[in-house]
């Protein structure tokens, strides 16, 4: 299937600090409209579109400006005949702009809800349709006490009777910057099916937590023009921001597409180095030797690859993918150390990290590797490797990747939903839009890592290789949930072809 483009504007991931600079930035102008009133109509368009018949309405209004967005919308769906309840947690002294939207709310035909009414109601919600307009961007803390429940009582029931939820700007405690539940497992968060979101993409809508709550994501840019002093800090990974892979000359052979040696297999993981390495084959490497520790296994299917005791591997000019299967054993870390010294682009996958993690010298030893390097982490490997815990690596996603590729001087893939990619001394990350929870399965880390591997043998840069194998390593598995192999049983071996598919219609497509 034809790979979605995203448009570019919408590529672009503000941190908050960037859209308050924005909404500085507009107040100055002093426009007829204020954004308050823009962010309103365009939730206003947002629902007359997925509910063109005026029908009942529950929204949720917080005590900040959120909350003033979901007011003048109560207004605005209540005068256009919509049934309108809005339940409201006000604390605190209102802006301007919110005042005013809360006027237009009282003079309107919407009708104030308790929120103890819907807290207590462990039946029927009846609603046709929900706003959260709780917290957005000011969020601060986690959400606790009634507001909590609130969320919970909103969730259960929109699971239930499966009734949409439009959140205004960020779904109510999810953090816009990182794309965690705000407070972890303490915290709680809205489930929104949509997420209408305000002047600029956030890369808190697609990351970390995200997937769950933020749904469906509309960017709206409210007419508000992006001033040049105020830059995005990332962007998405997606089918319009992937390089291009090197065009196969005619007269070329199979030395002209680079050799891959997987170094791995320690005794009982030979699989970990066959995927990796019928995946480097399948995805355009020259020659794959599957280099393994202990487990000297042939590969039957696949007579192609030259498999051989690692020890005896003499290296010559190969990309390396050092770590799946590698094992924890000390021969594990001397190999480790063999290959690291020999200074070729490397990736570093599974056991290499942990090795990494722990050994000092290891670590010297990387610090002296001046050729590229891309490491894939999964976030335990993160955290060993930056010696957090798993619960802070996950809580701000990007600054793990990014403390990382400073620390390591290597490209990073974080692994995980929404794979966040960082590169050092270039701030700029992204995060990969593709893939799904049929990839949490054991291997296709191993895969990721011998695709890595396949493309810098390409030619490919360690940026752009990572930027291609996250997005195709994902596409793979969306398309073969489209198929029916996936969410439930895909393997890591299916997606090998399927890999293989979507790189050539990458190609295919970059041909046009
Ligand atoms: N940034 C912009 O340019 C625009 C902002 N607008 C809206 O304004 C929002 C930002 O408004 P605010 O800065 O007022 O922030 P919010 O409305 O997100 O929330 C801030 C309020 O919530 C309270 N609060 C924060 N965390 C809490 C918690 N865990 N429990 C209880 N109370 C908590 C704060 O004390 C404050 O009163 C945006 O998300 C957006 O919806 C829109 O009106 C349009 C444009
Ligand atoms: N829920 C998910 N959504 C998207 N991608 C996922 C999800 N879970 C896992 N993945 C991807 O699957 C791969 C798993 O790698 P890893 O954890 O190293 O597994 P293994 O070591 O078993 O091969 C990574 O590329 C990761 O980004
Ligand atoms: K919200």
């Amino acid at each position: 299937m034809p790979y979605p483009l995203i448009p570019a504007a919408h590529l672009r991931l503000y941190p908050v600090s960037a859209i308050r600079a924005m909404e500085q930035a507009s107040d100055n102008q002093q426009a007829p409209v204020s954004l308050m009133e823009r962010a309103a109509a365009a939730a206003m368009r947002l629902v007359t579109t997925l509910m063109p018949e005026p029908g009942a309405v529950l929204i949720l209004a917080g005590p900040g400006d959120n909350g003033g967005d979901a007011a003048l919308l109560a207004a605005m769906l209540a005068s256009a005949g919509y049934s309108v309840d809005i339940c409201a947690l006000l604390s605190g002294a209102l802006s301007a702009d919110s005042q005013a939207s809360w006027q237009r709310c009282s003079h309107s035909s919407a009708r104030r809800i308790q929120a103890e009414q819907l807290t207590a109601v462990h039946g029927y919600f009846p609603y046709q349709l929900i706003i959260d307009g709780l917290f957005g961007i000011g969020l601060s803390r986690p959400v606790s006490g009634l507001a909590a429940d609130l969320i919970r009582a909103v969730n259960r029931a929109s699971e239930l009777q499966r009734i949409p939820v439009i959140a205004l700007d960020i779904p109510s405690g999810l953090s816009a910057d990182t794309g965690a539940v705000v407070g972890g497992t303490q915290g709680i968060a809205i489930r929104a099916s949509h997420t209408l979101s305000f002047l600029g993409n956030k890369p808190g809508l697609h990351t970390a937590d995200a997937k769950d709550y933020a749904g469906h994501v509309i960017i709206d840019f409210l007419e508000a023009s992006v001033s040049a002093d105020v830059r995005e800090t990332g962007v998405l990974n997606c089918a319009n921001t992937l390089p291009a892979m090197p065009k196969r000359a005619g007269n070329s052979h199979k030395g002209s597409f680079g050799d891959v040696l997987i170094a791995g297999g320690a005794a009982g993981m030979s699989g970990a180095v066959l995927l990796a390495a019928r995946t480097a084959l399948f995805s355009g490497a020259g020659r794959v030797y599957a280099g393994m520790l202990e487990a000297i296994a042939t590969d039957y299917l696949h007579p192609e690859l030259m498999c051989r005791p690692l020890q005896q591997h003499v290296l010559q000019k190969e990309i390396i993918v050092a770590g799946p299967g590698l094992g924890q054993s000390d021969s594990a870390a001397t190999e480790l150390a063999r290959l690291i010294a020999a200074n070729h682009t490397m990736v570093l996958d599974a056991d290499a990290l942990n090795l990494l993690a722990q050994q000092t010298p290891l670590q010297s030893a990387l610090q002296q590797h001046t050729a590229e390097k891309i490491l894939t982490p999964h976030p335990l490997e993160a955290a060993r490797l930056l010696n957090w815990t798993v619960a802070e690596v996950q809580a701000d996603r990007i600054a793990a990747a990014s403390e990382l590729a400073h620390r390591y001087q290597s490209v990073i893939i974080l692994k995980g939903a929404g794979s966040v990619l960082c590169q050092p001394g270039n701030a700029q990350y992204r995060i990969n839009t593709s893939g799904n929870p049929a990839l949490a399965t054991g291997g296709t880390g191993d895969v990721l890592a011998g695709l890595c591997g396949a493309l810098l043998a390409q030619g490919l840069t360690a940026w752009d290789a990572a930027c291609l194998a996250c997005w195709l390593h994902g596409t793979a598995a969306d398309d073969l949930c489209l198929n029916g192999t996936g969410p439930v049983g895909l393997t890591a071996s299916e997606l090998i072809p399927a890999i293989r598919r979507a790189l050539n219609q990458h190609i295919a497509l970059g041909q046009l």
